[in-house]
């Protein structure tokens, strides 16, 4: 924990968001967002494309500084900090993402270790060049995620929930104290995304990890989240534990549209954005 933080303290949050706004030049992507989150839970965001999911994420890691506002990492200023802080904040924070982001022609178990190179000095070229208490650690996180039998497989010979499980344990192998992850199960099965979500909250429990996830499909945070943080056009318009919220309240993030098309109410995946709804800026974020 860094000197000065003060976790367990009362009022003392993992990531807090004080009356955050980011103006992209004219676009808000986030608009006096004020939030926080606490270990052992996992907090959903939902909303329309270009709501501002990822913008909230992207805070969180000071990928992205906020135009007027504060994000408050363990206990740590996050848009104050920089170089070496920065880099120490950050290998608190494990992020995963939509698409995996693995090194296809690298083994599973490489792939994991890279998980530990913001804490290393120099590259790493192969698999043995990392040190064995190192290659250890990224085999226990791969036990975990049920997957240690594939270590020596190139990782593009996985399925793509398989792919994510290894992301996930990239991720704990640094041993973060903040998850976040960006829409990590829009890429795949149902099943596979079950799967994915199960061991999302399983690990939170058992790190007392805080867990911060974007999502599109509404049953999924119902059956998953411990709190869902809904969002519409950068503001926060509903923020509940999950238990308190029924699926038409959850649809209601989405607005008029939950209203329009009634079969919404029925399909697992949230409602497509109008035409003309903001979207988010391709790979530009
Ligand atoms: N780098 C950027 N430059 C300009 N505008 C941006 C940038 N990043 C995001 N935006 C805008 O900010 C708003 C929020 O985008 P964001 O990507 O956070 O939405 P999102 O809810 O994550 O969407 P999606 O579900 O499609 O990932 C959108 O209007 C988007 O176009």
């Amino acid at each position: 924990m860094p000197p000065g933080s003060a976790s367990g303290v009362p009022g003392y949050s993992e990531v807090r968001l004080d009356h955050v706004t980011k103006d992209f030049g004219g676009t808000k992507g986030l608009d006096d967002v004020s939030v926080a989150f606490e270990a052992e839970r996992v907090t959903v965001l939902l909303g329309l494309s270009g709501s501002g999911k990822s913008t909230l994420l992207r805070h969180i890691n000071g990928l992205q500084q906020p135009t007027s506002g504060r994000v408050i990492v363990r206990g740590e200023s996050v848009e104050r900090a920089s170089g070496r802080a920065l880099k120490a904040l950050r290998r608190e924070i494990g992020f995963i993402f939509q698409h995996f982001h693995l090194v296809e022609s690298m083994s599973v178990l490489e792939n994991v270790c890279t998980g530990t190179l913001g804490g290393l000095r120099g590259p790493r070229l192969s698999l043995m060049s990392y040190p064995k208490a190192i290659r250890r650690q990224a085999y226990e996180q791969l036990e975990r995620v049920g997957l240690a039998e594939r270590a020596y497989q190139r990782a593009d010979t996985l399925s793509g929930g398989q792919q994510q499980r290894v992301a996930i344990a990239r991720a704990l192998v640094q041993r973060p104290k903040i998850l976040l992850a960006d829409e990590p199960v829009a890429s795949l099965d149902p099943v596979s995304a079950a799967q994915v979500m199960e061991l999302i909250t399983r690990i939170s429990r058992e790190e007392s990890l805080t867990v911060v996830c974007s999502l599109h499909q509404v049953q999924t945070a119902l059956t998953h989240a411990d709190r869902i943080v809904g969002l519409r056009a950068g503001r926060i318009v509903l923020d509940r534990a999950t238990a308190d919220i029924g699926r038409e309240e959850a649809l209601s993030i989405y607005d008029s549209v939950a209203a329009a098309t009634p079969e919404a109410a029925t399909s697992d995946s949230a409602p497509a954005a109008p035409a003309g709804a903001a979207t988010s800026a391709p790979g530009g974020h």
